[in-house]
């Protein structure tokens, strides 16, 4: 199977954590995986990827974190990008307290399906409890792609 692209924008790590985890998760069951930090990647990647997960933070007042904008700036610009071939999934870490909640998750699920993508999931909205959110996602993320033909 190809490897899947695993991508995390986090500001104080708990995205990053959380895309370490899935990626500890995927190889166990055998899935390869490349997981990166936005901060290290090329929107042009995405084009060589059948499979992203991409979990992101929301900071300040709906902004992605500091090292996730040039990247998110990359693609909100790249309007004629064609990720047709791509197929998703968006886990955001927010607070509900804050008002634009989830803000960064929403765009970047928003962009990949703009520019063709495929949802795997339905975006999740993570709210300030994430063990069960990311406990069910990961289940079913590993769900979808082990049901894929070798
Ligand atoms: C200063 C500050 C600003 C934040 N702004 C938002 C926000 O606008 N919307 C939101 O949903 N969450 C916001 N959050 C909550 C974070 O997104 C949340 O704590 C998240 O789990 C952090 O993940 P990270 O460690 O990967 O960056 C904010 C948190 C802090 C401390």
């Amino acid at each position: 199977m190809e490897p899947v692209l695993i991508l995390y924008a986090s500001q104080t790590g708990t995205a990053e954590e959380l895309a370490k985890d899935i990626n500890s998760q995927l190889n166990e069951v055998g899935i390869p995986t490349v997981c990166n930090d936005v901060y290290d990647c090329k929107i042009s990647a995405l084009k060589q990827y059948t499979f992203c997960l991409l979990l992101a933070s929301t900071w300040g007042e709906g902004e992605p974190p500091d090292d996730a904008e040039e990247f998110y700036n990359a693609l909100e610009e790249a309007k004629e990008l064609d990720l047709s071939q791509l197929r998703f999934a968006v886990f955001g870490l927010g607070d509900s307290g804050y008002d634009e909640f989830n803000e960064c998750g929403k765009n970047f699920d928003r962009m990949l399906a703009e520019r063709g993508g495929q949802r795997m999931l339905p975006r999740v909205d993570c709210d300030i409890d994430i063990d069960g959110p990311f406990e069910i996602w990961g289940n079913q993320i590993i769900e979808q792609l082990r049901a894929l033909p070798a």
